[in-house]
């Protein structure tokens, strides 16, 4: 054993143990036969107060693989609404939460895991994760990140020598484990499980704590009715703009359900999603999402209606009104975040509002219409712009839309009457900021699946993990 192991002297605060064990069970970690550090994420570690050279690949192992050293290790309960029905037979069935440590931010994070072994909740699962389960969730954090959007990130990646088997991936398939590094594991389930066990007594401990961590500028504010209000009114804010970043960058979750709602409004839990490649509304991204219900387009829907569905548990101590009057903000928070978000790819850092609302909606309009790559509409924007176009809207935007047939030929013919006009209320100065502003709110690459899977034909063929690392760097800087 290492006794020099950074992570293990790292300050563990035990702040959710410290809520008693109506809110989780004390579990131990599975052990693997193999333990081959895949991933180690060395971004975060300044975070930690850690330099990348004090942490060797033994450390990672012996922390984020083994577990040493470190007790209790928490799984957390909670339920959840799963394609609108709810589900009482949740909580952490593979993961625990490691501990909890507050970054050089000030911010309280938590090492959770996923793929650690069975618990209480495993129900017949086997506790574990696969390999490209892990290098899934890793791409998608890491792109996520690097695009804006607020998110969990993961720490480490060990592959375990175990061979898994499963409905979705060509079996056996290889396991690993993983470590999030994020802002809390309380999701929205957890409060929802309380209200199924009628234990308001267990709600407000969990709500003043939530508070106290995670919206602590709330603490200032005395009465504690309002305070929960004002809670309540910023968590709406926070994933109505989480919603907005998500479709911004083209991101379909697919499993937006409320056990995978964090109550800080992270987002996490990366399991079968997909960016969008062609731009579709009810594109999905998990093959069992019949009915769409987690698809592209609805994504900001379903955030309202879970927010309205944490509701229950919260009624149980605060007032319904102020619920109501919380929710209501909703769409607002979101039409103005996606809306900035959406100029912003279009280049224009400000606009007057009813220009700017009309060239949001022509350009859905176009997208929706001609069916073009979403990523390829900005990045053509984005390679083609010149400030003549100031001068001659015909020149705008060439051949990245196919305006063959006549109706994409009158809606582009409209944008690009619109996209003039805008430009054409911007200074000499501003229209030189165009540009910019476009290379730096469109990536160069977009993590779409076939990029995934070029990535994981040479790891299952040979073992080959460098074509990995490449599209990683190239995820991680993509402007
Ligand atoms: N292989 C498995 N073994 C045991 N339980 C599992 C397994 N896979 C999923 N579960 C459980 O099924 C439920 C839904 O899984 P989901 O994929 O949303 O969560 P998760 O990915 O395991 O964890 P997280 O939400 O932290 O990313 C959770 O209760 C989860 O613990
Ligand atoms: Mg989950």
């Amino acid at each position: 054993m290492d006794t020099q192991n950074p992570f293990i002297s790292l300050t563990y605060e035990p702040a959710l143990e410290s809520l008693g064990d109506d809110y989780y069970d004390v579990v131990v970690a599975a052990d693997f036969p193999q333990y081959l550090l895949r991933f180690r994420n060395d971004d975060l570690l300044p975070r930690l107060g850690l330099s990348t050279d004090a942490v060797s690949d033994h450390n990672f192992i012996e922390t984020f693989g083994q577990f040493q050293q470190r007790s209790p290790l928490l799984a957390l309960r909670y339920h959840g609404y799963q394609f609108g029905d709810y589900n009482t037979a949740l909580g952490d069935g593979r993961g625990f939460l490691y501990g909890q440590v507050r970054g050089t931010d000030g911010v309280l994070y938590d090492f959770g895991t996923k793929g650690s072994g069975t618990t209480p909740y495993s129900r017949n699962g086997d506790g574990r994760l696969t390999l490209k389960g892990g290098v899934r969730e890793i791409l998608a954090s890491e792109a996520l990140h690097a695009l804006g959007v607020n998110t969990s990130r993961c720490l480490s990646l060990v592959e375990t020598g175990e061979q898994l088997w499963r409905g979705d991936e060509p079996s056996p398939t290889r396991s690993s484990v993983m470590v999030r590094f994020s802002q809390s594991h309380i999701r929205f389930g957890t409060f929802e499980r309380l209200h199924y066990l009628a234990r308001p007594d267990l709600i407000t401990p969990l709500l003043d704590h939530v508070i106290e961590v995670y919206y602590d500028h709330l603490l200032a504010v005395q009465d504690v009715q309002e305070r929960y209000a004002q809670f309540y009114a910023e968590l709406v804010q926070r994933v109505a703009q989480l919603a907005a970043q998500w479709m911004a960058v083209g991101f379909c979750h697919a499993v937006l359900n409320t056990d995978n709602m964090s109550i800080t409004g992270e987002s996490f839990d990366y399991g079968p999603y997909a960016f969008m490649d062609e731009f579709n509304p009810r594109f999905t991204a998990a093959y069992f999402d019949y009915g769409g219900r987690y698809s592209y387009g609805n994504q900001p829907r379903v955030c309202e209606w879970n927010l309205w569905m944490l509701q229950k548990p919260l009624k149980l101590i605060m007032s319904g009104e102020d619920l109501e009057a919380g929710l209501a903000t909703y769409r607002g928070h979101y039409y103005t975040a996606y809306k900035q978000r959406m100029l912003a790819k279009l280049g224009f850092e400000e606009l007057l509002p009813e220009l700017g609302d009309e060239l949001l909606r022509l350009t859905l309009e176009l997208l929706e219409n001609t069916r073009v790559s979403y990523h390829d509409f900005f990045s053509g924007l984005t390679g083609q712009f010149s400030v003549q176009w100031c001068d001659d809207s015909e020149q705008i935007l060439q051949a990245t839309v196919d305006n063959s047939d006549d109706d994409a030929a009158i809606l582009l013919q409209a944008w690009r009457q619109h996209y003039h006009t805008c430009l054409t209320t911007l200074s000499a100065a501003d229209v030189m900021q165009v540009e910019q502003c476009l290379r730096q709110n469109n990536p160069a690459i977009v993590l779409l699946r076939p990029e995934i899977e070029a990535i994981w034909e040479p790891i299952i063929v040979e073992d080959n993990w460098q074509p990995f690392y490449d599209l990683l760097a190239k995820i991680q800087q993509p402007f």
